[in-house]
């Protein structure tokens, strides 16, 4: 049984986002990342999902004008990953993320999985093989792909090219993994997959995935939280949110009423 001692991996503080032009897509938001957990973000469309997920491996940075405000604490270190002075390239190793559309580079399987290496210098051949084996392992694709390494990666099926990615964001070990609408552009067996990969690599990491599937979030997710216009309206154990949220506008969204 889950207990509130489960320890926190990160967790937003009072977090809010601007964008380019003042438009105010997270308010205030403060929520736990339970460590080695996923976390599910639900909400109707435009109500500021992705834009909270992507302030966790700072890629609002990219754009320049975007402004966070509050704190996003990385633990046990005690980081705020939001500071001017926490280098953005780091952070993205610490906590990658998987998009809704598989992207692989425009490169061969080996060298997809092998970029986050070679971005943080590694040269030893060895060191990177065994790091790209272990990796695609760990996205349960090792055995599809161990023959044909040099094949480039557009020659895989949709749902392989999601499990690249997600090898390529497991090779430089982050703590934390997110996930943007993983499943949306793949078929049921695919997605499946995926669900199923998600719940192993829990046991190694902590996982947020935004999702429009309501079933996914109820199969994948030990906590969920509910956002409305870039608000936090509930979070908690997902098995409680289904089946008693405390919030009426929960209820009236997981329900179908609303949304
Ligand atoms: N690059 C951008 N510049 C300005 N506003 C943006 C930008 N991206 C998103 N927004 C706005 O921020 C708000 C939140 O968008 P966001 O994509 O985070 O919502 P979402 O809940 O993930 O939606 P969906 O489920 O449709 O993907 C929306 O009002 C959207 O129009």
């Amino acid at each position: 049984m889950m207990t509130t001692t489960t320890p926190v991996k990160a967790e937003a503080r009072n977090l809010s986002f601007f964008y380019n032009g003042g438009h105010n897509a997270v308010k205030n938001v403060s929520m736990p990342l339970y460590e080695n957990k996923i976390t599910a973000l639900i909400g109707p469309s435009g109500c500021g999902k992705s834009t909270f997920l992507r302030c966790f491996n700072r890629m609002h940075d990219l754009y320049p004008g975007n402004k966070y405000d509050g704190q996003i604490i990385m633990h046990p270190d005690d980081t705020n990953i939001l500071e001017k002075n926490v280098d953005p390239i780091e952070v993205r190793m610490r906590i990658s993320m998987v998009f809704q559309k598989p992207n692989p580079f425009p490169k061969s399987i080996y060298e997809n999985v092998a970029y986050g290496l070679r971005v943080r210098g590694e040269t030893n051949r060895r060191v990177v093989d065994d790091k790209v084996e272990e990796a695609l392992k760990g996205a349960a694709l090792w055995n599809e792909v161990k023959d044909r390494l040099q094949d480039l990666a557009f020659n895989l099926s949709g749902g392989q090219q999601q499990r690249l990615c997600i090898a390529r964001a497991l090779a430089t070990d982050p703590e934390i993994m997110l996930f943007d609408e993983p499943t949306s552009a793949l078929d049921p067996i695919a997605t499946a997959n995926i669900e199923e990969l998600m719940s192993e690599l829990r046991n190694k990491l902590t996982i947020l995935v935004v999702t429009h599937n309501m079933q996914q979030a109820a199969r994948v997710s030990d906590y969920t939280a509910y956002m409305y216009l870039g608000e936090l309206i509930e979070h908690g154990e997902t098995d409680r949110i289904f089946t008693r949220p405390s919030r009426k506008e929960t209820e009236d969204y997981i329900t179908g009423k609303f949304g």
